[in-house]
């Protein structure tokens, strides 16, 4: 029976779904400053025709949460930190909230400012943070409102009761909403990841397909090149492999494939990219890997093979060589020209009888 193959290649890793990932973040930043934009405006409108009627501490409040938010804005701006800064600004809006019901803002109104609260909250901070400072704001709203004197206005009973219910039910469904949302965003972000591991794996040996190399393995090794540069492209075909399917059958052939690539597996650093390149055609990419060490792994590996009876039933099995061309890539726009001058000494190495590497030194 084919050998299992290993749980998760690491190359699986450097498959990303940064796409979904940068609409969620667009959605959170654009939410964020929607809501410093709105609270700016309105805060500095509050103060500028009330000032008169507030007390003192509610205009600090409002003055400081003002120029806080402001703050918060070019911070997020110049680092990209959204989440603390929400946590911070939701947090300022949320002691600004109280200190309106506190107070009562003008003509004892603050109770419905507080409505947009957990719609934000939870748009902004997500499902457990924003159920925390929700929970917040209404256990000290309802302390204000129900709660000992300690010099808070008082607001009518149908006033507190319809608020706290309305409240709670805004509460309610915003996080109803948000959970769901974000289950679905989850299940979204993981079935591409899914798909993308699909459609760049080599269904038959579970190396990574050619397509990988191209789509995924390219652009992060040019964006990276101090990670990868400079690396050595291994061509390796394996030899006389139409004998195999002619003598054994296909199942067999196939058979062989799955061993060989269990092999590369094993043998080769998991750091390095094995890739089913076309039918028994192999490449592996050596990232930091001059093309002398690479030669020396190339050359033990070939020689493993060679060593290797390759068994399938007790009356099928054989042994397999391969050929091996090299090559080195030290600028990610001569990859191309580095794979055809592989491919052109695997063709050499074929030509002078197999079971052999051919690179340029
Ligand atoms: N079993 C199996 N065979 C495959 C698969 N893909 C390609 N092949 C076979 O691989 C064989 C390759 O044959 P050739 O290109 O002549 O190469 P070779 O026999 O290895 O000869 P040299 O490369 O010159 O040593 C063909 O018979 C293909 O049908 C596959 O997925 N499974």
């Amino acid at each position: 029976m084919p050998k299992s193959q290993p749980s998760q290649p690491s190359w699986l890793n450097l498959i990303n779904i940064e796409s979904v990932y940068s609409a969620e973040k667009q959605r959170r930043a654009f939410t964020f400053f929607t809501m410093i934009s709105i609270a700016v405006v309105l805060i500095s409108t509050l103060l500028i025709l009330n000032y008169t009627v507030y007390a003192t501490l509610l205009t600090v409040m409002l003055l400081i949460s003002d120029v806080t938010l402001l703050g918060c804005a070019v911070y997020f701006v110049s680092t990209g930190r959204l989440t603390c800064v929400a946590i911070l600004v939701l947090s300022i809006i949320c002691v600004l909230c109280l200190a309106l019901v506190y107070t009562g803002g003008k003509q004892n109104t603050a109770l419905y400012w507080l409505m947009f609260y957990p719609i934000v909250a939870f748009s902004t901070l997500g499902l457990r943070v924003g159920f925390f400072v929700v929970s917040v704001l209404l256990a000290f709203t309802c302390f204000f409102l129900f709660g000992a004197d300690i010099g808070q206005v008082s607001y009518g009973h149908a006033e507190k009761v319809r608020f706290t219910a309305s409240f709670i039910l805004v509460f309610l469904f915003t996080f109803i909403g948000e959970y769901f949302r974000n289950k679905s965003h989850l299940e979204i972000a993981r079935m591409t990841l899914l798909q993308k591991q699909d459609a760049h794996t080599d269904q038959l040996t579970g190396l990574a397909n050619r397509r990988f190399v191209s789509s995924h393995f390219l652009p992060l090794a040019k964006s990276r090149p101090e990670q990868y540069l400079p690396f050595t492209v291994l061509l390796i075909d394996l030899d006389h492999f139409k004998e195999i399917n002619d003598n054994f059958g296909h199942d067999f052939g196939d058979h062989v494939l799955i061993e060989f690539s269990n092999m590369l597996e094993e043998q080769l650093r998991s750091s390095d990219i094995k890739v089913r390149y076309g039918g028994e055609e192999f490449m592996v990419i050596l990232p930091k890997t001059q093309l002398t060490v690479a030669l020396s792994v190339a050359d033990k590996f070939r020689e493993h093979i060679a060593a290797q009876t390759i068994t399938f039933t007790q009356q099928q099995l054989t042994r397999l060589t391969c050929s091996i061309g090299a090559a080195q890539v030290t600028k990610i726009d001569d990859f191309n020209k580095s794979v055809k001058l592989a491919d052109e000494y695997l063709y050499q190495a074929k030509r002078e009888g197999r079971n052999k590497i051919v690179s340029s030194n």
